[in-house]
């Protein structure tokens, strides 16, 4: 590749950004926040081209495919920048309605033209443009990798082991609303600092500022805000009287559903969104160890905390496992356990996820669970409250882990008294019935939020 300079256009900054993640690994939000910082683009074109990595590199393999039907040697020998090239285009071209097909085109030509010789610019011009020719044709309906669970994970751009792991635990058409939702935007959404004000009071106040602002339909201190840009850059944000936390999340707290004045424990703490939200809950009375095994996570809760001005907050470092050691057993009155993991249900925030994670992950994750799990239960007051969450739905991180851990530890048992208002919603979405035991499974497409588990459970007295 030629000597370039440093990138000018959006597109320009999201090839970069495609060419740095697929070599290096790298997060794509991390990487992608560094190179925006540095080129200072406009906020349109920072958001086009924020669409532009989160969409190619959620949509691999279906714009692989595609592409490969335009080429006579289908992806072979094509030189990885290229191909990231192709597929930020096709990504235009498919997926992204605003942007008129020669522009992307257009473009695509340029940057190879720039980066490299007549014949790869010739190529990108060949496939791009015979691609807009037939675009019609270009549907998800139209796509047949020969069987069906190949199918859908072109159809949606999923390796082919997840789609057949939820096929195996939901059902074909539950596993492919999972793979369609995490191909979502997500919206933003705000958690309302009740120790200050009333979430309906906060709405009006947002709506009246002119942001499309709308309550959650699910947690109780949850605002939908969409289009709201950098909510943190905010008067409001910086006075803590809100939190950015996505509404499934929110609800961790509010089954937890602590008293003024316990004494709270969150194993896994950093960044902190649940662990402040339980001491909101607490008025800023009784205490919350918020703990987590990196110290420089730790600062994150520290500033969280100080930003709510909440005094019952105390940040500690260590690992989960060995917090037997810092603390008496059955000292707490509820211990928090939002435990590391395959994080499937926040696909839509971290798309690369899909094809970073391996199947054999999923059985180490799990044992790491059973073990902080096993840590935790010994904390517990009797009579006290263990929650236990993942941002996931591998059922081996969730129900399955949970069914294991009752049976080795039969002190404990699932608690279904859960707020009647979230009761009441879940079931109004026929998402719990009748048998709700105190467990509950969210996928990302029941209320358009993250994919969560949350489990109550109470050490018996
Ligand atoms: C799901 S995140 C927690 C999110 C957090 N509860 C919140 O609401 O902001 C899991 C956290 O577990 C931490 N972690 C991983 N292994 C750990 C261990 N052995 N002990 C303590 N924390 C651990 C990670 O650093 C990560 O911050």
């Amino acid at each position: 590749m030629k000597r370039r300079q440093a990138a000018r256009s959006p597109r320009e900054l999201a090839l970069d950004a495609l060419v740095k993640v697929e070599q290096s690994g790298a997060y794509s939000n991390i990487q992608l926040n560094r190179m925006l910082q540095e080129a200072e683009l406009s906020r349109t074109d920072a958001a086009l081209a924020t669409e532009l990595v989160y969409g190619t590199i959620a949509r691999k393999k279906t714009l692989d495919y595609w592409i490969a039907g335009f080429r006579a040697k289908g992806l072979h020998g094509i030189e990885p920048w290229v191909l990231q090239l192709l597929r930020m285009s096709a990504y235009q071209l498919l997926y992204l309605e605003r942007v008129p097909s020669h522009a992307a085109v257009n473009e695509a030509v340029d940057i190879a033209k720039r980066r490299s010789h007549r014949g790869i610019a010739g190529m990108v011009n060949g496939v791009l443009r015979n691609m807009v020719r037939r675009l019609s044709d270009l549907t998800e309906a139209c796509i047949d990798a020969g069987e069906p669970i190949a199918t859908v994970a072109v159809r949606h751009s999923y390796p082919e082991w997840l789609v057949r792991r939820w096929t195996d635990a939901y059902g074909m058409e539950t596993a492919e609303a999972i793979c369609a939702a995490g191909n979502e935007p997500p919206h933003g959404s705000i958690r309302t600092n009740v120790m200050l004000q009333h979430p309906s009071d906060l709405l009006q106040e947002l709506q009246q500022e002119g942001l499309d602002a709308e309550a959650s339909p699910i947690a109780s201190s949850g605002i939908i805000v969409r289009k709201g840009g950098n909510l943190a850059d905010s008067d409001g944000y910086r006075a803590g009287k809100w939190s950015i936390q996505d509404e499934s999340s929110m609800l961790v707290a509010e089954v937890l559903a602590p008293k003024e004045g316990m004494t709270v424990l969150d194993c896994c703490a950093a960044p902190g969104g649940k662990a402040l939200h339980i001491a909101e809950l607490m008025n800023g009375t009784g205490k919350v160890w918020a703990n987590d095994l990196h110290e420089h996570k730790r600062k994150l809760i520290q500033q969280g905390a100080e930003r709510l001005r909440l005094g019952n907050v105390e940040a500690i470092t260590g690992d989960a496992g060995a917090l037997a050691e810092r603390f008496p057993a059955g000292s707490m009155d509820a211990v928090l356990l939002d435990a590391p993991c395959s994080g499937f249900g926040v696909i839509r925030r971290k798309p690369e996820i899909r094809w970073t994670k391996e199947e054999s992950d999923i059985a180490s994750i799990a044992a790491l669970q059973r073990r902080l799990l096993h840590a935790a239960s010994g904390l517990v007051r009797p009579g006290g409250v263990l929650l236990y969450s993942t941002c996931t739905v591998e059922k081996e991180e969730n129900e399955r882990q949970i069914a294991a851990f009752l049976k080795e530890h039969p002190e404990y048992a699932l608690d279904a008294g859960w707020p009647q208002l979230l009761l009441r919603r879940l079931e109004e979405k026929g998402i719990i019935d009748a048998q709700f035991d105190g467990q509950l499974q969210l996928l990302p497409q029941h209320f358009d939020s993250d994919g969560f588990y949350i489990a109550r459970l109470i050490r018996r007295s």
